[in-house]
């Protein structure tokens, strides 16, 4: 499989394992493959017969093949298989499917080492770094934004990896205390946690700005972790096919998605392109609803950092979703002219895209948000249904699948994705339940270690400097 990038105007197509190190791409646009490949319901059955067999290593193991074409199988395989391995994760099936007693269903995703969705895609990320690394004998540095989930996800992969360091911005101030003691408790020279006086937004472009500095970006052997890297996608693919494949039945399926940088949704809508019978991707946003807002209305309008709420689901306190691009890349039949002049240009200098008069209907997207008093509910009233503890975040999602579905706009089987585990984000679960969530042993007492972070201004040069000051 090739690979282009979103704003590119040439036939220029790159290699996989080019992409998995280079991140953003040269001219500021995110890579996609040249196709989405296609699966039919032989192959749905067969993978079927995979998971069981093989289990989520062999599905990931199917699923990348189709993506990646220059890292021999056998390799792909152990990597796969090193990255799923079942002892990493809270429960072996990796991504169990539960059901509530209203028929909504639970995707697990937060079974990982850090307890939130991001693990099901570094995990796999560190193992593909580590290979191709070795295999070029290089070295990279994983320059990341994380609004709380990201960071500790990427600096518990890839700690202690030869040959990568990773320095991760994150908004001062904006996580939970869990959170950051997640990530500022890790004591390693190649782990930089920085805390930057401004939101997720602001750290986010600030990765961008790097990336786009061409001489300090090879310089300094800058990759990224983010969704912006396209194998984060890959590998997020891979759960909506164990998702539907564990919910059972051949018929379509709705998923209900937690968004903010639209990166867990996008991997959706490309599963549902390469042919998983999926039939509304659900759309849920918290009062940062620029994505909710483009869904209902055609118009995308990110927001500033003064009009990013601080919510109590702040892993997705986010007003400029990287992965719209590659959205509209499709929307607009991959005509790189237009994405570049949209984002490039046009978005910077007016704030807005009206995309009204575009088909996105056909892509089965359909969207809501909620409010902190509608995460309470949600939350207070799975408990005291089901004796299941979700987290905000995935409240948010289990809120607009319940209303969606109670309208008829949604039908059918609604699968939500579970993105982070309640321990996360304590306080809101007490406030909703009046219940201490339950913490794994692995994090008895993180919050009460010493904490390496050192706060910066958003500054592009600051964070030149502590790159500098780290290497
Ligand atoms: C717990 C949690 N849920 C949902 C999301 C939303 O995912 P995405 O940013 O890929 O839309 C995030 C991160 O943004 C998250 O950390
Ligand atoms: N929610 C994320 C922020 C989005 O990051 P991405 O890596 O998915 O692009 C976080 O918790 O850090």
């Amino acid at each position: 499989m090739r690979y282009v990038s979103t704003r590119a105007t040439d036939h220029t197509t790159r290699a996989f394992s080019d992409i998995l190190l280079e991140g953003l791409a040269p001219d500021g646009g995110l890579y996609l493959p040249v196709e989405y490949p296609r699966v039919d319901a032989g192959t749905l059955a067969r993978w079927r017969d995979v998971l069981l067999d093989d289990g989520y290593a062999g599905l990931a193991f199917e699923v990348c093949s189709l993506f990646i074409d220059d890292i021999p199988a056998e390799d792909l395989l152990g990597i796969c298989r090193r990255a799923y391995a079942p002892e990493k994760f809270l429960d072996p099936q990796i991504v169990p499917v539960s059901e509530l007693s209203d028929g909504v269903r639970l995707a697990h995703l937060s079974n990982g080492p850090s307890a939130a969705f991001k693990d099901m895609a570094m995990q796999l990320l560190g193992e593909l770094f580590a290979h191709e690394l070795a295999r070029r004998g290089e070295r990279l540095t994983i320059l990341g934004a994380t609004s709380g989930d990201t960071g500790s996800a990427a600096e518990y992969a890839l700690l202690g990896r030869p040959g990568i360091r990773v320095v991760m911005l994150s908004p001062a101030d904006r996580m939970t205390p869990f959170q950051q003691a997640q990530m500022y408790s890790i004591d390693d020279p190649g782990v930089v946690n920085l805390a930057v006086a401004g939101v997720f937004d602001d750290c986010q472009d600030l990765v961008k700005a790097i990336n786009a500095d061409a001489e300090f970006k090879r310089d300094h052997r800058i990759g990224a972790v983010n969704s912006i890297n396209w194998a984060r996608l890959m590998a997020q693919v891979v759960y909506y096919f164990a998702a539907w494949l564990r919910t059972g039945g051949d018929g379509p399926v709705s998923f209900a998605v937690p968004s903010g940088n639209f990166g867990n949704i996008a991997a959706g809508h490309i599963a549902r392109l390469m042919g998983l019978p999926i039939r509304h991707l659900v759309l849920a946003t918290n009062e940062n609803d620029v994505l909710d807002e483009f869904f209902r209305t055609g118009v995308y309008r990110p927001r500033a950092a003064q009009q990013t709420h601080a919510t109590s689901s702040p892993s997705m306190d986010i007003s400029k979703a990287s992965n719209f691009e590659r959205f509209v890349a499709d929307l607009l039949g991959r005509d790189g002219a237009r994405i570049a002049d949209l984002f490039g240009r046009e978005l910077p200098e007016t704030g807005r895209l009206d995309l009204s008069g575009e088909d996105r209907d056909r892509f089965g997207f359909v969207s809501g948000s909620s409010t902190h008093a509608d995460r309470l509910a949600e939350i207070r009233a799975t408990w005291e249904n089901d004796r299941v503890l979700i987290d905000p975040h995935t409240a948010d999602g289990v809120h607009v699948a319940r209303r969606l579905l109670a309208s008829g706009e949604v039908t059918g089987p609604v699968v939500v994705l579970e993105t982070a585990l309640p321990v996360k984000f304590a306080e809101t679960i007490t406030q909703a339940t009046g219940i201490v969530p339950p913490r794994p042993d692995r994090f008895a007492g993180i919050e009460d270690l010493p904490r390496h972070v050192t706060r910066i201004p958003a500054d592009v040069d600051a964070v030149r400097r502590a790159i500098d000051g780290a290497a």
